[in-house]
């Protein structure tokens, strides 16, 4: 199996990193001059700065080279993906497509899996997520994650052929189940960084954290996916890690809420767009997902924190 990863940014890169230990890979970047550097600094300054990339790592501007690989990780942004895959669906018809990005579409509220079947539908496609910082894979570090594929033989395949002596991959075929999980934990560190920005303290972390965890499987429910895959690596184990950790973008633009601090525009935060994707879609459907939808209210400056607190604490008393 040869590998292509689309997408120089932080997580393409480390996964570039780490499979390029014992393999050949091919790393794709959109901007010529930054691939040409990267290539020849061996480092990615701009995204990944400090780590450096084997000699099996070949970067490059150039979609024709990824025309050898077979399977191809897709590490662009969520809201980014359709846009890029229309414009590679020829290149890319037939390989297997594996996701690795979470967020949910703000216009369709189709994960990145469903995107890349609607537009690739010759591919095969599979999802990779769980708990994994870029530094830490990058670094070496012991990592586990989720690899889904609807096909039992080729997830298997997959598991096997991407997991490596510190990536462990565990693997699922209830691909939504996955890519919801990713996609919905982003939205509850987002509550999460707000809550101890605003000084709210760590009990009301916890406890985002739980009733966030049941508006994930209540909601992973609803769009047909296995709760219990919500309380694996995608969903409660990423959860705990992002909603912990500062290196997380999510919860530091959280933070940022909380505190009434500016916060970055040009950095990857999933969770805003994806809160307001299942917002919609929880209005549309009337389903209870009051921590999602006050995510969404504060990304749309509809809510500050303290009233986003107030409408939570202010709700009818419920059994657990
Ligand atoms: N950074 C991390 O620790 C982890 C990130 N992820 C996921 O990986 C995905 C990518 O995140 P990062 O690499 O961290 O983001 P990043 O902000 O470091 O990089 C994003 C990359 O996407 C490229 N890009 C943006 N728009 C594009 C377009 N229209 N066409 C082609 N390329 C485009 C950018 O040039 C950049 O190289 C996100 O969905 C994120 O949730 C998952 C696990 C860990
Ligand atoms: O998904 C991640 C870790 O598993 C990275 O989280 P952020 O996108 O919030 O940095």
């Amino acid at each position: 199996m040869s590998v292509g990863v689309l997408g120089a940014g932080a997580f393409g890169t480390a996964l570039a990193i780490s499979l390029g230990q014992t393999a050949p890979v091919l790393l794709w970047a959109r901007d010529a001059k930054q691939a040409q550097l990267m290539h020849q600094n061996r480092e990615n300054k701009a995204r990944l700065p400090g780590f450096f990339l084997p000699a099996n790592v070949v970067v490059t501007s150039n979609l024709a080279d990824l025309q050898k690989c077979d399977v191809l990780l897709l590490a662009v942004p969520a809201q980014k993906l359709r846009q890029f895959l229309r414009g590679v669906d020829q290149m890319v018809a037939g390989k297997t497509l594996v996701a690795c990005c979470k967020g949910i579409e703000l216009e369709t509220g189709m994960g990145p899996v469903d995107i890349a079947r609607e537009i690739c539908p010759q591919s095969e496609h599979a999802i990779l997520t769980g708990p994994s910082f870029a530094n830490d894979i990058a670094k070496g570090l012991p990592t586990a994650l989720t690899l889904a594929c609807a096909n039992p033989n080729r997830a298997r395949d997959l598991q096997q052929e991407l997991s490596n002596s510190t990536l462990r991959l565990y693997r699922t075929t209830d691909v939504t189940g996955a890519q919801l999980g990713g996609a919905l934990k982003n939205v509850i560190a987002i509550a999460c960084g707000a809550a101890i920005g605003a000084r709210l303290g760590e009990s009301a972390r916890a406890a985002l954290m739980t009733r966030g965890n049941a508006e994930m499987q209540r909601y992973a429910q609803f769009k047909g996916a296995d709760p219990a895959t919500l309380s694996g690596l995608s969903g409660f184990g990423d959860l705990v890690l992002t909603c912990t950790s500062d290196l997380s973008r999510n919860y530091r633009f959280g933070l940022s809420l909380g505190a009434g601090k500016a916060f970055d525009p040009e950095t990857t935060v999933e969770g805003a767009a994806t809160a307001c994707a299942v917002a919609r879609d929880a209005r549309e459907n009337a389903l209870d997902l009051p921590i999602l939808s006050v995510v969404a209210a504060l990304v749309e400056n509809r809510l500050d924190v303290a009233d986003a607190m107030a409408t939570l604490l202010s709700r009818s008393l419920k059994e657990e």
